[in-house]
């Protein structure tokens, strides 16, 4: 499939065929002690498994539902297939807990036959994407609605359960079969990517972490969050549903189209670049007002589902007999709703909103608590002025402990605390200078700081007397995660980072005086992400940031300082005034990069 058919679901790309894999599907399915049932017509596939039609052959009662169904779903997975490297498909597991509660279909029966992992399910009509190509590729702001409401029922009901799905899109929504009672009724299905936001046996929420190459989803429809790789909750649900509804209406999304090895980097820059108003222009203002609120939502967030059920209010028709969708759920939720309604007047405090789409550029600084020491900064640096900076430094006792750039202008920060017994600097037309860097290495010198800049020339300072025994660095156009992980596992953590236009360049050391490290990655300055990390113990050591993207190196320190104190400030202007009034409180810049923070 490809991009304009919604595309498939990342993780689950690999299907049946392209694994080789050939083995015929069985004529006749029975399994779990179900009865007998012919396998006919496909009815859909996915990036895991392929539909049948199962006609019963013996016995069958002409109901339409239920285990004694003339007509189910069958759903098969290879046993070779990536889902079930560990037996029945994870999916199976999800339906137990979920299946038959509202808005998810049943499953009667379940077992292996052959080859075949099958499952038995209700047989559902034709999917959101089904009815959207057959109704001229827009729906009516109606229909829309009526689609936002009962699926935010069915999402509140399996949130409820503990369960965020992770894959909310239009191919995802089926309606009851067509001719049938049941033929308004919306479905959610494929529940493969499904996780759990609460953790059963504690209650309590998972744990925040960002792990920037673990996508799952499908692009089109993602969170910006799951492009970023942050652990799945329930307010990326919402945001999914949020592009699906609009994608429904308005027949296109503005991130369509984009190709290659990059998509999913663009498309979500291209997400967070778009703000609501732009991205819900021609839709009836509930739409943005919904899409402002879930953008807007913190990680552990509980969603006010009446409420975002109630921002359709004015978009359905008066009689709920009458509207092309069934909404009883978000009806029952209604209900709710009017109970509760005294205590939710709690918007007096205005969230400050992200994705104004007006991308802005700041200075990142940040500040440790250390014992009283000399600390010198100089800004707006021309190369040639450079060295004799440092030789006064050097002079008065100082070494380099941090440097940065802005404008083609390098920053530099020297001090007295840096415990380096020598330093070597090199500026270089390159980014970064291979000879030279294996050179000094050869002398038991160590990267301690880099810095670049737009047109690819750095500054590499090295120093002796640090506490590292091995060091790599990787230079790449996208934020090398991948490398930085692959590195953490051979005992490595990331020692310093910078950006020379669109490129990363990054440091690892071993023996670095870190037992762990993460990452937060975005393309504005991670707060929450920040703060999270915080209460849990790790400190930023150190900072980059492109044009786009700003990255932050988050470390928990072997030995805890005295004090943690830690501050960062963002900028327009270099922070020289910050800066001294942060000495005055023994708090001394500790890492600093000029790039994207605000959007
Ligand atoms: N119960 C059902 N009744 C009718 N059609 C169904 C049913 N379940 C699934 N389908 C059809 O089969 C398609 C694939 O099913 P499903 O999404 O469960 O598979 P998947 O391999 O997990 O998919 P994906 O790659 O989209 O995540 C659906 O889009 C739908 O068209």
């Amino acid at each position: 499939m490809g991009d304009e058919s919604g595309g498939l679901s990342a993780n689950k790309g690999v299907a049946q065929e392209d694994e080789g894999n050939t083995t015929p599907f069985p004529e006749r399915v029975q399994v779990g002690g179900s009865p007998m049932f012919k396998v006919e017509r496909k009815l859909g596939k996915g990036g895991f498994g392929q539909v049948f039609v199962g006609r019963r052959v013996t016995g069958g009662n002409d109901r339409l539902n239920g285990p004694g169904a003339t007509e189910v779903a069958l759903k098969f997975e290879h046993r070779n297939s990536k889902g079930c490297n560990y037996g029945p498909p994870y999916e199976w597991q999800v339906y137990n807990t979920l299946g038959g509660s509202h808005g998810i279909p049943k499953v009667h029966y379940k077992g292996r036959q052959g080859e075949y992992y099958v499952m038995v399910m209700d047989m559902l009509g034709p999917s959101l994407w089904d009815v959207w190509n057959t109704t001229g590729q827009a729906m009516s702001a109606e229909m829309v609605a009526c689609i936002a409401v009962e699926s935010l029922s069915i999402l509140e009901k399996m949130h409820s359960r503990g369960y965020v799905h992770g894959d909310v899109k239009p191919e995802n929504f089926l309606l009851g079969q067509p001719g049938t009672a049941q033929e308004k009724k919306l479905f959610l299905v494929d529940l493969g990517l499904a996780t759990k936001w609460r953790d059963t046996s504690t209650g309590q929420h998972v744990e925040y972490d960002q792990r920037p190459d673990m996508f799952r989803g499908t692009v089109r429809y993602a969170s910006v969050h799951a492009h970023l790789g942050r652990t799945a909750s329930r307010r990326d649900d919402l945001e999914s549903l949020a592009y699906t509804l609009i994608f429904l209406h308005k027949g296109r999304l503005p991130w369509q189209g984009y190709q290659g090895d990059n998509k999913s980097y663009l498309v979500c820059k291209k997400k967070m670049g778009t703000s609501p108003e732009m991205l819900c222009c021609f839709c009836p203002t509930p739409f943005r007002h919904f899409l402002e609120f879930v953008v807007n939502m913190k990680f552990d967030e509980e969603p006010n589902y009446s409420k975002l059920i109630s921002l359709f209010d004015s978009v359905l028709g008066p009689n709920p007999a009458l509207r092309p969708i069934n909404t009883e759920g978000a009806q029952k939720v209604g209900q709710k709703r009017g109970r509760l309604n005294i205590e939710e007047e709690d918007d007096s405090q205005p969230k400050k909103k992200v994705r104004l789409g007006v991308p802005a550029t700041q200075w990142i600084s940040i500040y440790n608590a250390r014992m009283p020491m000399k600390q010198r900064y100089h800004y707006n640096v021309a190369d040639g002025r450079l060295a004799q900076h440092v030789e006064r430094g050097i002079a008065d006792g100082l070494l380099i402990s941090c440097v940065a750039s802005c404008s083609n202008l390098w920053a530099l920060i020297m001090d007295a605390g840096t415990g380096f017994t020598n330093q070597v600097y090199k500026l270089s037309p390159f980014f970064l200078h291979k000879e030279w860097i294996m050179e000094q290495w050869e002398k038991n010198y160590y990267i301690t700081s880099i810095a670049g800049v737009t047109n690819g020339s750095s500054l590499v300072v090295m120093s002796k007397g640090t506490q590292y025994t091995q060091q790599s660095y990787k230079v790449s156009e996208s934020f090398p995660f991948k490398w930085i992980n692959k590195k953490w596992r051979e005992g490595f953590h990331v020692t310093s980072m910078a950006t020379a236009g669109s490129r990363w360049g990054v440091v690892m050391s071993r023996n670095a005086g870190f037992s762990d490290q993460v990452v937060e990655l975005d393309f504005l300055y991670p707060s929450e992400g920040i703060h999270r990390r915080w209460d849990n113990g790790y400190r930023i050591t150190a900072t980059a940031a492109t044009w786009d993207q700003s990255a932050l190196i988050l470390s928990k320190p072997r030995r805890r300082p005295a004090d943690e104190t830690q501050e960062t400030l963002r900028t327009s202007q270099f922070p020289s005034t910050h800066v001294k009034e942060k000495w005055s409180k023994n708090l001394y810049l500790a890492c600093l990069c000029y790039g994207r923070t605000v959007c």
